[in-house]
């Protein structure tokens, strides 16, 4: 009786424990921790909980902006976190000793994931040796006819569809243009989706990881619970994952199997591994893996983009048009060499990226226990593991960074000596820009992307005249994002060249 009587005290003394606990937690938080002089919302500073609910929700681009728009180029969006719109990107990605560590909750971190260039660790700079000869220019040259097969099958598929006067979803388009074209470049062999611009199942598994790797990050936050999560992965989902990735395998073990010395990503892999250099298997299966995802999604978001913008300008999409149709004499003058001397059409895809980055969030990395200055903030040694990082999308659309900055104006990328020149946008932060981000571990496929872009966008506008479809969402553009924005079906009308006035 004597210890039912005192339940009620014992709750009591719990609740007030656990009350007592997060207020004293709380107020450290505000007061009293190595972040608290920099600004940002209270409920930020407190818990790491809204910046986590962005995460699940897929508004943190658009979220981050707000707040530094509220609170100035550096906002504390979460305890131990800072975001910085200034220009941070050395101290923060660049060559440094100790090197900013990688911040693990913000990638899928599947066994598979972890073995490739993306999450390795001390290890990094030899899978990255091992990987960097497949994308030099020069091997990039070599499979230029490659490149322009695919291209050339979305004009044939472009001009069916204009002949059957139907609206293209070129979002579509672009994926099947760029998994054909990394598939070909990794495996020896396309995936087929140019023959009918059209998602294999293969593809459509592949797109539900990625949604739920985004979807799943702020769950990192919690070890337990994580795992807790994965072991209740329904059985269709997890056979999904794997069975996208066992496609991967198969597929390498096909490449792996021809005896061709094709100059493909495989092949020059596989060359370097003879010259000392070394991978298992193991890790060039992840790396496939990885490849498939970060070398055609991101490419393929930058082109809708940009596509979106230039349909919705009608006097940047004509000026663009001029240049690409009276550069060349033929098509067959639209090569990997002669296309980066077009600068409208350079200024296009800068601002294409400033406006729809592919990469939209902040990439976090986290301070060593040494401490470490950023735009002039030191976060001292200990700081139990602030995570720091330049949220692409807030510093693209921030005044302080761009003049008119949400307006879609390439002119801001062209030199003084061009006609289209506009000294208004003299003051931009050009170097703020950084898509493929800077360091060690930038984007190792910066080089292709831009090739692949410059081909498929002078190879639409060199063929078709183009339209925003009505079948298209006016609000395209309102998108969330899980790590990849969730892209909406952009529909476009094909026309014949020379239609639209
Ligand atoms: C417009 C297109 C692209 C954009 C905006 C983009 C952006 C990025 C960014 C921001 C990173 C840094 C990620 C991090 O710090 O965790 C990155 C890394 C990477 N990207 Fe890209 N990327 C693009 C195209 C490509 C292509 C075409 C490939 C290859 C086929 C590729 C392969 C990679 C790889 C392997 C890494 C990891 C590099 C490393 O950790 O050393 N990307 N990319």
């Amino acid at each position: 009786m004597a210890l039912l009587d005192s339940v009620p005290s014992i709750a009591i003394l719990a609740i007030s424990a656990v009350v007592l606990y997060f207020a004293t937690h709380a107020i450290y938080n505000l007061y009293f921790h190595p972040l608290c002089q920099h600004p940002g919302p209270i409920p930020n500073a407190i818990s790491p909980f809204p910046r986590l609910y962005w995460n699940i929700e897929g508004r943190e681009p658009q979220t981050v902006l707000k707040l530094h728009l509220k609170y100035g180029n550096i906002v504390r969006v979460a305890p131990n976190e800072l975001s910085f719109i200034t220009q941070a990107w050395k101290d923060i990605y660049g060559f440094k000793r100790p090197e900013l560590s990688k911040d693990w909750t913000m990638y899928a971190l599947s066994e598979n994931t972890k073995r490739s260039i993306i999450l390795s660790g001390a290890d990094h700079g030899r899978q990255r040796k091992m990987l960097a000869p497949a994308f030099s220019e020069r091997a990039l040259k070599l499979q230029q006819g490659m490149l322009t097969t695919y291209t050339g099958m979305m004009v044939e598929k472009l001009e069916e569809r204009m002949k059957e006067n139907k609206s293209v979803d070129m979002a579509k388009v672009f994926n099947c243009v760029t998994f054909d074209t990394i598939a070909d470049l990794m495996f020896g062999e396309p995936l087929g989706l140019c023959e009918n611009m059209e998602y294999s199942d293969w593809l459509s598994q592949l797109f539900v990881s990625i949604w739920l790797a985004g979807a799943s990050r702020a769950l990192q936050y919690f070890p337990l619970l994580f795992r807790l999560a994965t072991m209740m992965i329904p059985k269709h989902i997890q056979e999904t994952i794997d069975s996208s990735y066992q496609n991967t395998v198969d597929k390498v073990n096909k490449r792996l199997a021809m005896k061709t010395e094709r100059p493909d990503m495989l092949g020059l892999m596989l060359k370097h591994k003879e010259e000392g250099a070394e991978m298992t298997m193991d890790e060039l299966y992840a790396n496939a893996d990885l490849l498939m995802i970060a070398g055609t999604e991101t490419t393929a978001t930058s082109l809708s983009g940009l596509t979106w913008y230039l349909l919705n300008n009608k006097p940047v999409l004509e000026r663009l048009t001029k240049e690409v149709r009276e550069a060349f004499n033929s098509i067959d003058d639209i090569t990997m060499d002669s296309l980066p001397r077009l600068p409208y059409l350079s200024a296009c895809l800068e601002e294409g990226m400033r406006m729809f980055p592919a990469v939209a969030e902040g990439i976090r990395r986290v301070t060593p226990s040494t401490g470490a200055t950023i735009s002039g903030h030191f976060i001292p040694p200990n700081a139990s593991l602030v995570k720091v990082s330049i949220p692409h999308y807030a510093a693209y659309h921030h005044p302080t960074n761009f003049h008119s900055p949400t307006t879609f104006a390439p002119e801001r990328w062209l030199l003084s000596s061009h006609p289209l020149y506009n000294p208004i946008f003299a003051s931009d932060k050009k170097e703020i820009l950084q898509p493929f981000s800077v360091g060690p571990r930038n984007c190792i496929g910066l080089t292709l992307a831009y090739h692949e872009m410059r081909l498929i966008m002078a190879n639409l506008l060199w063929h078709f005249d183009v339209e925003l479809s009505g079948e298209c969402d006016e609000g395209w553009l309102d998108q969330s994002s899980h790590l990849v924005w969730d892209k909406k079906p952009l529909m476009v009308k094909i026309l014949a060249r020379g239609s639209v006035a």
